[in-house]
């Protein structure tokens, strides 16, 4: 097996996940991460955020996966990834300042006579690596460097909580490449995936009736777009079950036999039909804007996305609505929220609809205790200033009331 060294740039849910395993799988990384507690924690062989599996891994790997905040340590490697953060701006576009700050710091320490393939992890509006790809050339001009390189998209689907099992087993993976050289090295880097030839770790057993993923490999434009595509529509279907809800709560139907009923039909698929709080991450709510900006910076309106955006708001109102019909008003009650995390089995809280809905239980006169088994950390940090009102549920009591 042809092993290659990869450097990653960005140690996030995705950096961290896609550098560990693949060094898992027997390629040399090096992970450079400029955040000082984060990167601490990743020399200590400690996971910062809480991914199943990723710290055993992180040991399995042991000398081939090495962490730094020195991106010169990165351009020994033959493949860099950036996997920065790519969070919304004001006006819901794709906030690139991360992402070029990171093609910066790349461009000015290649090195002479090397050749790179720089990978694009991040989820970036069309027409981003094109962006990078000017930038570096600029750089390496200005510094009359003779480093070559190729950019290539390579957008990552995994779900938080089931990174690493996503990582493993994933359904495809998609490469954006110029030419046949950028191709070859993602089937490199990617080979005992795509070929199923690792050694499962123990307690990430390869899933019964699982079938060899897909390589998708086509152009640029259309990886990047596929990422957004699939956020989209993954969105779109759970706005649509979380709309027919709420006609199902007028008309006397249940949504949940509704869902298994319609999901059953191979052509709809039943993931994602779980009513609900609506979604909420740090992906779907940015990447669902920045497809919308997207289509406004060319001209063209998105009336389904912007659709299923309205649903998704209207349902963290709706469900405080019910609960404050339930209750007869909110005045002198106190209501339990248990969960924070924007979904089970993680302690991201970026834009859980628990948020919205603890905001609206205040502004209409509720006391509010939470609760959440993985975040509360992440929910204090984020709820500074209003810390009396996320409590342990060691309060919880009789006369609590619960949402969850
Ligand atoms: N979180 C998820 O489940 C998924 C995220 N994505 C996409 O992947 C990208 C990364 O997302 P996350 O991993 O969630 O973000 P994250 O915020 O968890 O991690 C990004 C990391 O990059 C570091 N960083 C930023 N600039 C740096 C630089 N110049 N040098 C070194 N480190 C730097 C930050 O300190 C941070 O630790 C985003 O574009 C996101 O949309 C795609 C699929 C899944
Ligand atoms: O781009 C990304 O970051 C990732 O976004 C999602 O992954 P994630 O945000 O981790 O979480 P999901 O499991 O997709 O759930 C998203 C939201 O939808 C909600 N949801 C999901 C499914 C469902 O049936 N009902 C429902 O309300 C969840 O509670 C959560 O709030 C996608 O599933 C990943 O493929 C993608 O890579």
């Amino acid at each position: 097996m042809d092993f290659m060294r990869i450097a990653i740039i960005g140690a996030g849910y995705v950096g961290l996940t896609t550098g560990a395993a693949l060094a898992y799988l027997g390629h040399h990384v090096t992970c450079v991460e400029n955040d000082g507690r984060k990167l601490a924690s990743l020399k200590g062989g400690r996971c910062p955020i809480r991914e199943p599996g990723v710290e055993e891994i992180m040991r399995d790997a042991g000398e081939r996966l090495l962490f730094t905040s020195d991106i010169s340590e990165a351009v020994g490697a033959d493949a860099i990834m950036i996997a920065v953060g790519t969070p919304s701006r004001e006006d819901g576009s794709a906030d690139l300042r991360y992402v070029e700050g990171a093609a910066r710091e790349v461009a000015e320490a290649m090195r002479s006579g090397r050749r790179y393939t720089v990978v694009m992890k991040s989820t970036v509006p069309v027409g981003t690596n094109r962006r990078v790809r000017d930038m570096i050339r600029e750089i390496l001009s200005e510094r009359d460097s003779t480093a070559e390189f190729q950019v290539v998209s390579n957008p990552e689907f995994l779900s938080e909580g089931q990174a690493l099992r996503d990582f493993l087993y994933p359904d495809r993976i998609v490469v954006g490449a110029d030419g046949p050289e950028g191709l070859e090295v993602m089937r490199r880097m990617y080979l005992p995936v795509l070929e199923q030839s690792f050694e499962p770790p123990v307690w990430l057993p390869r899933p019964a009736n699982y079938t060899r993923p897909s390589l998708v490999a086509t152009d640029p434009a259309s990886a990047e777009m596929i990422k957004y595509a699939a956020n989209a529509f993954l969105a779109l279907k759970v706005s649509f079950i979380n709309e027919m809800a709420g006609l199902c709560e007028r008309v006397g139907a249940d949504v949940r036999e509704v869902a298994r009923g319609i999901g059953l039909d191979p052509r709809i698929g039943p993931r994602f039909l779980q009513a609900g709080a609506g979604w909420g991450g740090s992906c779907f709510p940015k990447d669902t804007a920045a497809l919308i900006a997207l289509g406004r910076d060319n001209g063209y309106e998105m009336p389904i996305v912007s659709a299923t955006r309205l649903v998704n708001q209207r349902q963290r109102v709706h469900i405080v609505d019910k609960l404050e019909d339930a209750l007869d008003g909110f005045a002198g009650k106190t209501v339990g929220v248990l969960g924070i995390a924007f979904k089970p089995g993680t302690d991201d809280i970026r834009d859980a609809p628990s948020l919205d809905i603890m905001r609206l239980l205040r502004e209409r006169g509720a006391r509010v205790r939470a609760h959440d088994p993985a975040a509360m950390m992440n929910a204090r940090a984020a709820l500074d200033g209003l810390r009396r009102f996320v409590e342990w549920m060691q309060s919880y009591n009789e006369g609590t009331t619960c949402a969850s």
